[in-house]
């Protein structure tokens, strides 16, 4: 098996002809390729660089679930991105990941953090009083704190300082900026390099690194214990009966701020958005959130049906990881089509939640489709991945957010705005200039 010569090319002179539309956003090139050469494509990119480009949802399912033994984890996140938050889950593969995963995942079960709700909720309710409802407000910063703040405080309960917390917000979404730079810019990779730039973001996450030794050493120190994510991370063993060493829970920590905050915004940014579109749908919500008013937060939670279903068909519509992507570690085939080893496979998560060969009239919003919970299970759904590096905050991601949207309909209407939703898809789908008003209900 050599070249994947049966998959339709797009040329390098087409890529470099679209370039500044492609930086810009290159989900409409990304349309166009595929209506013009089907499921799959290669894109060229210079002599020796190829990308596979994919829609094809069993593609999908092969490589995350089937095969997934022969796909690793591609260098933007075990280079690019572990250069700043070191090697934990996100950015490791093979025996360093599957440990980590072995380890960490009894933290992220639904018992351990029914534990963690209260907290939780606390911190939501604390960044909802912030919208003010005098004139239309950009709601993205406020929900970007309220996922951070979730974070933490499901993390290391109140037993942070502000100040410390504010300045681990900083050093992480400032090296998440620089990330999104070089990976849009790589042709500046040498003046990043001549600048010093990279260097002093390294050296910014050290600073990081210093505030989260000291709140571990306070802990290691305290008589208390507090139930939180820190005290699971600090008890949990391994096989041997080992515990983290101290550098490898800081990566893990730095990675759960960086895998489980804007993800979470944006998706409740869309939100937000959709539902001043859609005010049938808001109100419907909303008597649901009224109705719902057991004293038990999972209660809640589980009875939130129709919540469940609003924010699956956000993220059908706006995936907030829009693509996964793979490198083949072996040649391998797919439905008759040769998977060179080495091959970049970027699978668009955006385009098979718009499939129309899975879903009925997919570009309308219609949380209705999942009042049958099964359909998230299809082929065809893969908001928090699949396979056994699924998500493992996605059971935390949606207890908050479903608590957040809970909170944010009980206090607010949220009103419609004419201009239609704008994204920016960098790492993740974020949504560009999310104008609301919001009104006292
Ligand atoms: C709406 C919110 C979220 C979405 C849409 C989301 C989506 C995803 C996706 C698609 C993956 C798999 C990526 C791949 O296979 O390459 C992933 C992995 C991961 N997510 Fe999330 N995530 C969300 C929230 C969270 C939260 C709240 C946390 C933690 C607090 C978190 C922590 C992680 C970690 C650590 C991984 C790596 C898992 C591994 O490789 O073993 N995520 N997420």
């Amino acid at each position: 098996m050599s070249l994947q010569t049966n998959i339709p090319t797009v040329s390098t002179f087409r890529f470099l002809r679209n370039a500044a539309q492609i930086l810009k956003n290159p989900l409409p090139f990304h349309r166009a390729n595929f209506k013009r050469l089907g499921d799959t494509f290669r894109l060229k990119i210079g002599a020796k660089t190829s990308l596979l480009f994919s829609r094809d949802a069993g593609l999908a399912q092969y490589v995350l679930q089937k095969n997934q033994k022969n796909y690793y984890k591609s260098s933007i996140q075990t280079e690019d991105l572990a250069k700043y938050v070191g090697l934990g889950l996100l950015t490791t593969n093979g025996e360093h990941w599957r440990k980590q995963r072995k380890l960490i995942q009894p933290a992220f079960h639904k018992k351990h953090l029914t534990r963690l709700l209260d907290t939780v909720e606390k911190a939501i309710i604390s960044e909802i009083e912030r919208i003010t409802v005098t004139e239309p407000i950009d709601i993205f910063p406020i929900l970007n704190d309220l996922a951070f703040q979730t974070v933490v405080k499901a993390l290391f309960s109140g037993a942070a300082d502000a100040n410390d917390i504010a300045e681990l917000q900083e050093i992480t979404e400032t090296a998440q900026k620089m990330l999104v730079s070089e990976l849009r810019q790589p042709y500046k990779a040498w003046w990043f390099k001549l600048t010093g730039k990279i260097e002093r973001n390294i050296a910014y996450t050290h600073q990081a690194r210093t505030i989260l030794k000291q709140i571990v050493d306070e802990r290691r120190k305290a008589e208390e214990r507090f139930g939180d994510l820190l005290d699971m991370l600090l008890e949990a063993t391994y096989d041997d009966g080992s515990v983290m060493e101290e550098e490898q829970l800081i990566d893990e920590i730095l990675i759960l701020f960086i895998a489980g905050h804007e993800t979470t915004s944006n998706a409740l940014t869309f939100f937000c958005e959709l539902m001043a579109r859609h005010p049938e749908v808001q109100e419907k919500l909303a008597v649901e959130v009224q109705q719902n008013t057991s004293l038990d937060i999972m209660t809640r939670i589980q009875e939130s049906v129709y919540a469940n279903a609003v924010i699956a068909e956000v993220m059908r519509l706006y995936p907030p990881v829009y693509f996964i992507d793979r490198v083949c570690l072996e040649d391998d085939a797919y439905n008759g089509m040769l998977i060179a080893k080495g091959t970049s496979i970027l699978m668009s998560v955006y385009e098979i939640h718009r499939s129309v060969d899975f879903w009925d009239d997919p570009l309308t919003f219609k949380p209705e489709r999942f009042e049958d919970a099964t359909v998230q299970n299809t082929m065809a759904y893969y908001p928090f991945g699949a396979g056994p590096r699924k998500c493992i905050g996605n059971n935390f991601a949606m207890f908050e957010m479903i608590l957040a949207m809970s909170e944010l309909l009980k206090r607010f209407r949220i009103e419609t705005k004419n201009t239609p939703i704008e994204i920016l898809p960098l790492i993740t789908l974020k949504p560009k200039n999310a104008i609301l008003q919001f009104k006292t209900r």
